[in-house]
């Protein structure tokens, strides 16, 4: 059954096979499928560092904002009792453990320069920080986002401020109304 505030039905998730794949500052994140497709659900703890409020300001944002370098939002579940937000499942792990990680074989060092060059050219070694205070929150993410988008297409067309906006637009893909996610 769907709840008005679940877009997906989230006790048919929870009732297949789920396994925890990490904690961040929501809580625990957990596998599941939705569909058949595997996801990655985040629960708000009641501990959580980022509380209720950023939970909501997270919803708010990933259903507007889509950029090839934020992980695909798929639902959220805000029932009271269930506080969950949907990813797309990430079956690579993440870049800190990559970037760590010793065997040679994991990522070459092409690989690695590649994503240092473009990660100095965004946001992304602020989210390898391992301390989740100095991880920025989604919304300062896409802050920099649009700031990097600017800077970059400022310096490869040298156009105005008008057509850099409505290009800005494009690229991030920001949805100027909230919309709700197909199911
Ligand atoms: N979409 C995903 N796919 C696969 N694994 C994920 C996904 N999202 C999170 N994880 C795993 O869960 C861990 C914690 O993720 P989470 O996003 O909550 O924490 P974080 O990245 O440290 O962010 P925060 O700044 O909110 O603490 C990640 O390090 C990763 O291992």
């Amino acid at each position: 059954m769907y709840h008005p505030n679940c877009n997906f039905d989230f006790v048919e998730l929870q009732n297949k096979k789920t396994r925890t794949i990490g904690k961040g500052g929501f809580g625990t994140v957990y596998h599941g499928y939705l569909d058949d497709t595997q996801v990655a659900v985040k629960m708000l703890s009641q501990s959580s560092v980022q509380g209720y409020k950023q939970f909501k300001a997270e919803i708010e944002l990933l259903m507007r904002v889509h950029h090839k370098n934020l992980v695909t939002f798929v639902g959220y579940c805000d029932d009271c009792t269930n506080m969950g937000l949907v990813y797309e499942f990430m079956a690579n792990g993440n870049l800190q453990s990559h970037l760590l990680e010793t065997d040679a074989d994991t990522l070459s060092w092409e690989g690695r320069l590649r994503i240092a060059t473009e990660a100095a050219q965004e946001v992304a070694m602020t989210c390898v920080s391992p301390t989740s205070a100095k991880r920025p929150t989604m919304s300062q993410i896409a802050v920099e986002l649009n700031e990097s988008l600017a800077m970059e297409v400022a310096r490869k067309m040298g156009k105005d401020a008008k057509s850099r906006d409505s290009m800005l637009s494009m690229n991030l893909n920001v949805d100027t109304e909230l919309s709700p996610i197909p199911r």
